[in-house]
Parts: C-alpha cells; structure tokens; sequence
C-alpha cells in the first residue's frame, strides 16, 4: 500500500536553501520506484520573509507547518551585519518558537567519526554517541531582562528555566536510548558544583530514573570537564544527556572533532507524536559563504536519514546513511580529491543512493 507522507520544508536563510535542496534531492532519491512519497510543501520563511514583510511566523504559519508530518529545515538567520537582524531575531522568532511550540523536548545529535574523514584529532577512536539535549527549557526560554539599559550600570540577566516535568521526561528519553544501544552508558553533563539548583534537579532526576534501568551504566560529568574528554578520548561517549545551552555548545565541538560542522545532523523531536518532529543541520545559515556552492550538504542530509528513521522507515534511513559513508570514505581517495560544490556533493550521493541496499555491508 502506497504511503503519503507531508513534509513541510523550511529552507531558510543563507546557505539553508542550498543544502535543504540536496537533501531533498536525495530523499527524492531514496523514495524513487517505492511505496512512499513525500509531498513537499515549501515554506518561505526567514530574513528574506522578515525584511519583506516584517513576518517572521505568523500564527497562520504555524498551523499550516503544525499539519504536516514532519519538517526539514535548512537554517536560518541573516548575516548579522544587518543592523535590522540583530539579537537573533529571526532565530529566536522562528526557529526557537518552532521547538517551543511543536514542544520539541528532544534535541537528538549523534556524533560519528566516519571512516576516512579527516578529523582534526589524530587518533579519535571509535566515536559514536548520541547527545541528548533538551530542547524547550534552559536559558534559551527569553526569560530575561536588562536594567539601566545603555549605562555604565546596566543589569542584564538571563534566567535558565528548568522544570521537573521537562527534565524527567528528557532524562527517560536518553535512558530509553542508552538501553537500546549496544553501550548501555549515559553521561548526564551539567554544572553541578555551581549551578546548583538546577543542576540538583538534573542529577536527583538521574539518580531516580536510573534505578528503573539497572542495565544501564550512569556517569557525571562537569560541562568544562566534558569538554576535555570530548577532545582527549570521545570514544568513552555513549549518550550524553544535558541542557539546552550545554548541548548547543558541546554540539559544535562533537561536530568539529568528527570532521567538521558540514556533517553534523541533528532532530529536533517530539517523542509524545502529537506534533511534527523538526530535521536540521546542526549548523547554521553561514553567511560567509553564502551562495556560493561552498557548503557542504552531507548535514543536511544526515539529517533526512535520522527523518527517515523516525517516519518508520529504517531501510531508507539506513541506505542514505550507507551512502554518505562511502561518499565520505571516496573523499580520501584520489578520485574524489579537490573541491566538490554542494549540489555535486548531493548529485553523488544520491547517485550512491540509488545503488545501495540497505544490507549492503561496510
Ligand atoms: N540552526 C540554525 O538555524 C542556526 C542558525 N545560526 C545562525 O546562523 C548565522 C551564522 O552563525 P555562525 O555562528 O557563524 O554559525 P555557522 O554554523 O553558520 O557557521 C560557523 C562556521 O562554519 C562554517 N559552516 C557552517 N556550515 C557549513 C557547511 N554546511 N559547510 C561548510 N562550512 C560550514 C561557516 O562557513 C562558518 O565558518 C547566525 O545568524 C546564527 O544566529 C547559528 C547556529 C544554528
Ligand atoms: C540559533 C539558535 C537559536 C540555536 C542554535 O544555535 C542551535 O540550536 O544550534
């Protein structure tokens, strides 16, 4: 029986609808002569949208994105010498009003050293963990002001919001995951010996839930610690469970030592399925190379894999990811040596794609 699936596509900002087009290509790829379709509805929306219109995501947006299945987002905000744009306007009226309001608790971020890719660290190991950020709470919430604004005396303060009910259910997400991979081991990386009422809650929250899985082996970490070991020895990782700042930055640094921010793929998920899950580059809109065909889309469509894979459809998630690894392990070689453009990147592994199964073994 044949399967529909609406996918609401949110382009972006600067390199966003360059490598959005690639995935696209790819799961177009993917889905070719199958039983599912995807129909792709395009949402133009981001600094473009705003500086036309002063939109940014109207209710009515909202709704039309909120009855879909699933989303793909490229990124966005603009470059941020436009005075127009500062504060992150456009990344905090879409793209975090999008996590809010789809109650995206979980902010999914695996991390792989591939095969043949040139990873800064000289010996990373087997890396292969999964950062399990949260994804609605934390200092990311707009709870905050300032005081005597402009003054030598100004106040300004942020204020991190952590609540019993968001860090339970993020923390029994992580261990649901770290029970089903082969590891068994959560990491849960706070701050707890000077943030320490919420970092309290975080831990108590561990310790509770950790009695219901006595297969799994729970550890702590420092977020200035993690990152040490994040650098010296990732291959301890298994799952890391922590807040939605620490997980952004950690986030960027598991990117960098696993080849670059290019292949960092993430989702942005409500595991309760009452609203669409959120796919996306961990990366964002890269004004700097903007138009260019300079980006590389294998994040972006990393992240269709992990789409896929939470649609129910694990062959084709596990095909695009077979393809991305051998497009990885083909740009050591000679015969993929020198730069490629983003929609060359995308021609290839959608190429790849086609002829790959999903046994076909590494
Ligand atoms: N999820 C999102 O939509 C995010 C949006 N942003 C926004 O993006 C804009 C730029 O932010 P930055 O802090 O500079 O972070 P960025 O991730 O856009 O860029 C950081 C560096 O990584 C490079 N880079 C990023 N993606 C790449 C790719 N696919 N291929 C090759 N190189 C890549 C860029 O050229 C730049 O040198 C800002 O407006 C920021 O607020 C930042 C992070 C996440
Ligand atoms: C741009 C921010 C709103 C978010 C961010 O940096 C991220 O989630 O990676």
């Amino acid at each position: 029986m044949s399967r529909t699936i609406r996918l609401a596509s949110i382009p972006g900002d600067g390199i966003g609808p360059e490598v959005v087009s690639e995935a696209l290509k790819v799961l177009q790829a993917v889905t070719e002569g199958g039983d599912t379709v995807f129909d792709v509805t395009e949402f133009s929306l981001g600094a473009g949208r705003f500086t036309a219109t002063g939109d940014i995501l109207t209710d009515a947006d909202l709704e039309a994105i909120s009855g879909h299945d699933a989303i793909l987002l490229g990124a966005v905000g603009g470059d941020p010498r436009d005075p127009a744009l500062r504060g992150g306007i456009i990344e905090r009226g879409l793209l975090l009003k999008l996590r809010f309001a789809l109650d995206h608790y979980v902010n999914l971020r695996p991390t792989k050293v591939y095969p043949g890719v040139p990873s800064p660290l000289s010996d990373p190991g087997a890396v292969d963990f999964v950062v399990v950020r949260e994804g609605t709470e934390g200092p990311y919430v707009g709870n905050g002001g300032s005081l005597r604004t402009g003054t030598p005396h100004e106040i300004a303060n942020e204020v991190s919001v952590n609540t019993a009910y968001g860090v339970e259910r993020v923390v029994r997400y992580a261990f649901d995951l770290a029970r089903k991979r082969p590891a068994h081991r959560l990491t849960l990386v706070h701050k707890t010996n000077v943030l320490v009422f919420s970092g309290s809650l975080w831990q108590r929250t561990v310790d509770a839930v950790a009695a219901e899985y006595p297969e799994v082996a729970v550890d702590y970490q420092h977020v200035d610690a993690a990152t040490i070991h994040l650098v010296a020895d990732p291959a301890r990782f298994d799952v890391i469970v922590t807040d939605n700042l620490f997980g952004d930055i950690l986030t960027d640094l598991a990117g960098a030592i696993s080849g670059g921010i290019g292949l960092a793929a993430s989702g942005n998920i409500n595991p309760d399925g009452a609203f669409p899950s959120m796919f996306e580059p961990v990366h964002g809109s890269a004004p700097d190379i903007a138009g260019q065909q300079k980006a590389d889309p294998t994040a972006a469509i990393l992240s269709t894999a992990l789409l896929l894979d939470h649609l129910g459809l694990p062959e084709e998630s596990i095909r695009v990811t077979r393809a991305v690894e051998a497009d990885i392990e083909g740009r050591a070689s000679a015969s993929t040596s020198g730069h490629r453009s983003t929609s060359e990147i995308g021609d290839a592994i959608a190429a790849a794609v086609s002829s790959i199964t999903a046994s076909s073994s590494r």
